[in-house]
Parts: C-alpha cells; structure tokens; sequence
C-alpha cells in the first residue's frame, strides 16, 4: 500500500470531565487501507472514532484529514473538509426524521452545492449498492435498524469519502446482512481507494481488515497485521 496517510492521529487525549477515555493515541491510514479497532467496552473505540471525524475536539495530540490538521483550520472549512473528504456510519440518530430516504442519502451532496437531480441519481445508486432501492421514499420512522444502517451507509459513502469511518457498522444486522454490508464497506475501501477505520466488536469484521488495533483503557495494547 503506497502513498501518503490520508488519516493520522498524533497522541490523541480525550477526558469526558474527569473520565479519561484516550490517554494518547497515534495510529495512520493509507488510502485504500481497512484498520479494526477493537478492545473491551468503554475501552476508548468510540471516542477515537469521534476524536477521528472531528466531533471531538481532543485535549492535546493532532488529528490530520488529507494532511491538514482540523484544529488549524477555520470552523467552515473544517465543515467542508468534513464533509466531502469524511463519511461517517454512527450507531444512531444519523438520519433526518422527515426527510425521505433518497434526500436523507443525497444531503451531504445538496449541502455541497450539488444539483438536485445529480444528487438524486449518486443517491439512488448507493441506495442500491446497500439493497434498499425500494425504500427510497420511505422515511426514517418506517426502517428497521437494519435499514437504517443500510442507508446511514449510503449516506456516509455518496461523496466518494477518502476516509470512512464506522462504529460497529453491521451491529443490528444478522450475519448475512452484516456481509453484504461489510462487502459494500470494503468495496469502498479496497476498489475505490478509501481508508476505512471500523470500530468492531465483532471477530469476523474485525479478521476481514488488514490490521487490528486493539485498545486498553483508552490507549493501543497491540496492533496485529492481518494482510
Ligand atoms: N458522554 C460521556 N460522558 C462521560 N463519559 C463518557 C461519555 N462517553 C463515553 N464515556 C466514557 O469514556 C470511556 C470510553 O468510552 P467509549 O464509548 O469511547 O468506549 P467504547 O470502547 O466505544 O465502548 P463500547 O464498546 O461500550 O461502545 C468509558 O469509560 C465511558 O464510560
């Protein structure tokens, strides 16, 4: 895997008040490259991913996106930065209640200035990608947790991210559905040249990346190569 990291945290530390929940750490991804996080619960792997998608600010360490370093930069284009270079599946409350899947899945897209329909056709692609194309017009209160998650991934992969991130992405889905999601995720990673980090409780997710990093109380305890 060659190139430069298109993400890279640098001693990360975060304390929820007096909750410490990273104590400094430094991990790189490569484009195109699939990185587990896995560790015990409350070991810290949410709070990374957030520290990574730039929803926490960390306490001290750096947090670069495509080489630039979000806490430098002016609050709008970390948006933008955020935005178009970082697609994110969280466990909940992704979606926009009200608004119909295909508009919730081509929102990072309008919010960008792209056109409506362009933006309807990129989001009835991933739409299809993830199996959901006939609940396009659905709203959010109709899904399953499934199918929420389905669309919050097609949601987090319709800009053509150079980073995905995910927390436990298939974790309400049955085995199978779990892999034909995680297929879509690593098609993204590995066809399209995207740096996937995924927080996983799961083994069989966890053996599909190239790496593993496994956390301890809030800092690395080991990382495997799995390639
Ligand atoms: N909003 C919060 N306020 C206070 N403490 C928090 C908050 N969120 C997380 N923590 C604490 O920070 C630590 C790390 O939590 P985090 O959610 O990152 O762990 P995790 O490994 O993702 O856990 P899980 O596997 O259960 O989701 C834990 O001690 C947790 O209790």
């Amino acid at each position: 895997m060659s190139g430069q990291p298109v993400l890279e945290l640098e001693g990360v530390e975060y304390s929820y008040r007096r909750n410490t929940a990273l104590r400094g750490v430094s991990l790189k991804l490569k484009p195109g490259e699939v990185v587990a996080v896995t560790g015990a619960s409350g070991c810290g792997k949410s709070t990374l991913l957030h520290c990574a998608a730039g929803i926490l600010t960390p306490d001290a360490g750096v947090v670069r996106v495509d080489g630039q370093d979000l806490a430098t930069l002016p609050e709008e284009q970390r948006a933008a930065l955020r935005r178009t270079k970082v697609g994110i599946v969280l466990q909940f409350g992704q979606l926009v209640p009200d608004l119909p899947l295909i508009d919730n899945v081509a929102l990072p897209l309008l919010l960008d200035g792209h056109e409506r329909g362009e933006a309807h056709v990129a989001a009835r692609h991933w739409l299809d990608q993830v199996g959901i194309a006939d609940d396009a017009d659905a709203v959010p209160s109709e899904l399953s947790g499934g199918q929420t998650q389905r669309a919050a991934l097609a949601r987090a992969l319709v800009t053509g991210p150079s980073v995905v991130l995910a927390d436990e992405p298939t974790g309400s889905l049955d085995s199978r559905a779990g892999q034909e999601l995680l297929d879509v995720l690593l098609q993204a990673a590995r066809y399209r040249g995207a740096a996937l980090l995924m927080v996983t409780h799961d083994n069989v997710v966890a053996s599909s990346a190239d790496r593993e990093i496994r956390l301890r109380d809030g800092l690395i305890q080991h990382e495997v190569s799995l390639g």
